[in-house]
This record gives C-alpha cells, structure tokens and sequence, in this order.
C-alpha cells in the first residue's frame, strides 16, 4: 500500500460505481507559464477542461490588459488542434494598478480577475502587492465593474509560522479587505486550513460573492507526504500542505454541495531541475490527471454524486459563465502514474510520480 494514496481512506459503499459522466469541467486556478513550457502542459489540461482561469505570475507579470491579451493569444497558439478550450485571463495586482486598467479589462472582455500576490508569498510574488493600502482606487474600481479578486492568501511577515500565514491572512487582510469593499467579489485560492474552508463557509456573503479554490494536492495528502522517508520536493507547493486535521475539513468542504467551493488544481510546473534543488521552487505538477485525482478523492469519501458541482457547476456559476457544453467520462480503471513527463527542453515530475491511481479519464 505504500505508494497507494494511503491517506485517502476508502469507505465501502452500498453501490460502487465504475464510471461517472459529468459536465466538461474548469480549472479555476492554473499556472501554465509561456513558451516551450506553455506548449508542453497546455494540452494536459485542454483534454480534460473546457476552461481555466490563468495566473498571471509571470515574469515578467501580466499587469496590463494588452499584456494579458497578448498571453491569451500565445495559449491560442499553443493550443491542440480542435481542442475546445478557453483561457478565463486575470491581472496580477501590484500597488501601481491603475483604476483605469481595471475599467480596460472589464472592457476587454477578456480579463474575468484580479489577483493579489502579496508580495514575496509565493513564485514570481516580488512584483505583488505591499500593502492593500495602495489598491483603494483599483479596488473601488473592480467593485464598480465586478471584477472577483482571487487571493493567494498567506501573510509574509516573518515572524508568522510558515503553517499559520493564512490562518492569519483571513483576520489580517480578508476580513478587512472584504468588510471595506462589501460589493467586491473574491476568492480565496487554493485553501489548506481549517479556518479557511469555516470562514468561507460560515462567512456573510450574498450568492456569488465569496468562492475558494481547493487544489487535489491538498485533498490528498498532509504535511507528512513532505518528509516520507526523506525530504520529498514535488510535495512542496505554497500554501504548504497541512495537518491531517486540515485535510480531512477540506474533504468535506468540497464534497459538501456548497457552491463556494470549487476546483482549482493550482498546477503548477517547475523544471525537476528547479524543484530537486537546494532552494527548490514551490509547486505542483497535476494537469496531467487532475480530475483522476479529485475523482480519487471524491469516491474515497463515497462523494463521486457531489464532483460534477464541485468541477463543473459551482465555479462556472460563480463567475456568470455557461456550463461547458459536452461532457467527460471517468472510469474504474487503475494505472500507474509516470515517474515523469518531457516537457521541451525540461523534463517534469507529476504529483503522485510512480504511484496506482484508481481512476481514469476515457
Ligand atoms: N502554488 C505554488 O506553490 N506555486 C505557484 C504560485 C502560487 O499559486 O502560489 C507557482 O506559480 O509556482
Ligand atoms: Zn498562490
Ligand atoms: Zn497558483
């Protein structure tokens, strides 16, 4: 059982299902990069997802609606033939975002978010946000024209214990931020606590106005996935993985039925280079079989009925869109995960390299 998922625990249930066909689903968080990277992972996800909402941590950032126009025509390019897929495009926020470059990306029709990075909590973070202090006017703006901020939400002071920082966040800069903004929508991305799946669950917020992305990574395994038998580097993403306690809420946050809770991978590929490293870079690798992995999730719980709002309802109605015409179809069929992938010049090591995932995409 070693390299099975242990910490999944399967419970038997009355009527075990082989397949489930549910809606085309969306990846409301993903990082694909640009170029030869871009080319490799973008396939991976167009397979399975009808749209993905797309980091902008760049480098350099995309802080303007030309520049993430330009990104979006790239991912176009970079895109499988026939492939039915469409980027959702966000800005990075920096504490120089115009009021005005809010109002041109609402126009453009192109740009559904805004994303705070405070600055230095992540990958390609420096350009992030100082202080909120300095968004007021762009803030105001995205109220104005309803534009969601999606948070990475984790405070940077250094005193603060890398397993508290969005324990924190949530009193420090959520609760304020959306108590003086009360019109502004917002998600919480890729959550890993406790506190954060209560807060979004129990916080006052009319329809549509609050949403958190949970990530399969944080579904699936807790910090000791980090150090199992050594120091395990494709496990460490930021947030970083938590308690037991931690992963056992988010299981029933996103088998739960509430609509703010949705999918978001955070998929995030690094060269193995760059992650088996002496300052390795934080993320994780699960385009390739993100669905599998939620679908793995979900059926361990008994939960496969509750995937399809989780993945294909809640987010796409959180952001006004259509549900995704088509459909795909998972089934009972064990395979194990490659050791790692070619991605051009790089190679990649997916979440889960090596081990037997119960389902697979037709
Ligand atoms: N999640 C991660 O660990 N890394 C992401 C950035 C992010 O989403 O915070 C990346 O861009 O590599
Ligand atoms: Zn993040
Ligand atoms: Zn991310």
């Amino acid at each position: 059982m070693e390299n099975h998922f242990q910490h999944v625990h399967i419970k038997p249930h009355a009527a075990q299902m082989d397949s489930l066909t549910i809606t085309r689903p969306d990846d409301l968080h993903l990082h694909l990069r640009d170029g030869a990277m871009l080319a490799a992972v973008l396939p991976h996800t167009a397979r399975q997802f009808g749209r993905a909402m797309v980091m902008p941590n760049l480098k350099p950032p995309v802080t303007t609606t030309a520049q993430a126009l330009a990104y979006r025509q790239r991912i176009m390019a970079a895109l499988p033939e026939g492939a039915a897929f469409e980027p959702l495009m966000a800005l990075y926020l920096t504490d120089n975002t115009p009021a005005d470059e809010i109002r041109r990306a609402h126009e453009s029709g192109r740009v559904q978010a805004v994303k705070l990075y405070p600055a230095g909590a992540t990958t390609h973070s420096d350009a992030g946000v100082t202080d909120l202090k300095h968004c007021t006017k762009a803030l105001e703006a995205m109220q104005e024209v309803g534009l969601p901020l999606l948070v990475h939400g984790e405070v940077t002071d250094a005193s603060v214990d890398i397993f508290d920082r969005e324990k924190i966040f949530i009193d420090q800069v959520l609760e304020p931020v959306r108590r003086a903004f009360p019109a502004l929508k917002v998600v919480f991305e890729h959550i890993t606590t406790q506190e954060a799946a209560d807060y979004v669950r129990d916080a006052e917020a009319a329809p549509g106005m609050l949403g958190a992305t949970i990530t399969a990574h944080h579904l699936l395994y807790n910090r000791n996935a980090l150090f199992q038998k050594g120091l395990r580097p494709h496990y460490y993403c930021l947030p970083v993985l938590k308690r037991e306690q931690h992963r056992l809420a988010l299981i029933k946050a996103a088998t739960s039925g509430n609509p703010r809770f949705f999918l978001g991978t955070d998929s995030a590929p690094h060269p193995k280079g760059a992650k088996e490293h002496d300052c390795g870079c934080a993320g994780c690798y699960t385009a390739l079989h993100a669905l599998e992995l939620y679908a793995q999730v979900f059926d361990g719980v008994g939960a496969l009925a509750q995937l399809e709002g989780f993945a294909s309802v809640h987010g796409a109605t959180f952001y006004g869109l259509e549900r995704n015409p088509g459909t795909v179809t998972l089934r009972r069929e064990p395979w194990t995960l490659p050791s790692e992938l070619t991605a051009g010049e790089h190679t990649l090591v997916p979440l889960g390299a090596g081990e037997i995932i119960e389902w697979r995409l037709s």
